[in-house]
């Protein structure tokens, strides 16, 4: 069963189209939204949010139409917006309190045991009681995160969760998720694959406002079958090879510069068609190697 539905939506700024009739389709887990910069994720995140308006389409979200219902959707949602910023003077459980307040939690002592629970479950419980504008980046972002799951939201919109924590935040995040992902739907972008590789059942892919891709995250890599090849070549070759092909990755080996390219045909160098990863999928969609 789906619990958000998007249908045909599109939304310009001005002039500007950001999005051209979405159609996307997600169920309760984890939900990978992938794009470049400037692809329309946030716009398409602020929607769903509502925070901002579209011009045509519709969206409903646990069965509630978002245009008529939105206040009801307002009940079900916490969010995480891409910049996301606290009250520096207020110390981390004050913000989660002032938080859980404005979402109707007037029980103090149901409220205290929230905010304890989500600042444990961020890791930030041994600086409950520094002020905010002492916080790191990584700190405030996960402080960002504790408040979008407070009062257990069903839907929870994630705007690129993950930027500016260091790696075993990062895989502290993704456990987090993924329990969370078992009873609620949580939609998350991103431009950094391995945060969705193994957590993501899911995945949708836009760019330039279009959605390319939605289905299995699995599959994303199978659709690059016979698009990815090793070429390798002299060290001087190198700016040939890099003017040729979308090159994905380069290594070098001895004498030799060893590259993974993206190409449609055989490329006319030597070259052996290699299994593409997630990441070789991704980045032939975005590239139009494969439509
Ligand atoms: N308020 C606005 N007015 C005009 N154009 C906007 C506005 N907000 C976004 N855009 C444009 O819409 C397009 C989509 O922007 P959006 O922020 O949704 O992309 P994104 O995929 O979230 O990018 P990023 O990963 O860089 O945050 C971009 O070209 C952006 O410049």
């Amino acid at each position: 069963m789906y619990t958000v539905k998007i249908e045909n939506v599109s939304k310009s700024y001005r002039k500007f189209q950001a999005l051209h009739h979405i159609d996307l389709q997600i169920e309760k887990g984890l939900y990978g939204l992938l794009g470049p910069n400037g692809a329309g994720k946030s716009t398409l995140m602020n929607i769903i949010s509502t925070i901002l308006t579209w011009d045509e389409g519709r969206i409903s979200v646990y069965g509630y139409d978002l245009k008529k219902d939105s206040h009801k959707v307002r009940e079900l949602l916490g969010y995480l917006p891409q910049h996301f910023q606290a009250p520096g003077q207020f110390t981390g459980e004050e913000f989660l309190h002032y938080v859980a307040s404005m979402k109707g939690m007037n029980n103090r002592q149901k409220r205290t045991i929230e905010v304890q629970r989500l600042l444990e479950q961020v890791n930030l419980t041994e600086h409950t009681h520094k002020k905010i504008k002492g916080y790191s980046g990584g700190m405030k972002r996960r402080l960002g995160i504790a408040q979008a799951l407070i009062g257990q939201p069903k839907l929870i919109i994630l705007d690129e969760p993950t930027a500016g924590l260091d790696p075993s935040e990062r895989i502290r995040f993704r456990n987090v998720m993924e329990r969370l992902g078992k009873e609620y739907t949580i939609i998350l972008s991103t431009h950094i694959l391995s945060d969705i590789e193994t957590s993501c059942e899911h995945v949708g892919v836009i760019n330039k406002g279009e959605l390319l891709y939605q289905g299995e995250t699995e599959k994303l890599a199978s659709l690059a079958e016979g698009t990815v090849w090793e070429i390798s070549v002299p060290i001087s070759h190198y700016d040939e090879v890099e003017q040729a092909y979308t090159v994905l990755s380069s290594r070098r080996e001895q004498e030799q510069m060893v590259f993974h390219v993206l190409s449609k045909a055989e490329p006319k160098h030597r070259a052996t068609c290699v299994k593409p990863t997630l990441e070789d999928g991704y980045m032939a969609l975005i590239n139009g190697v494969i439509t």
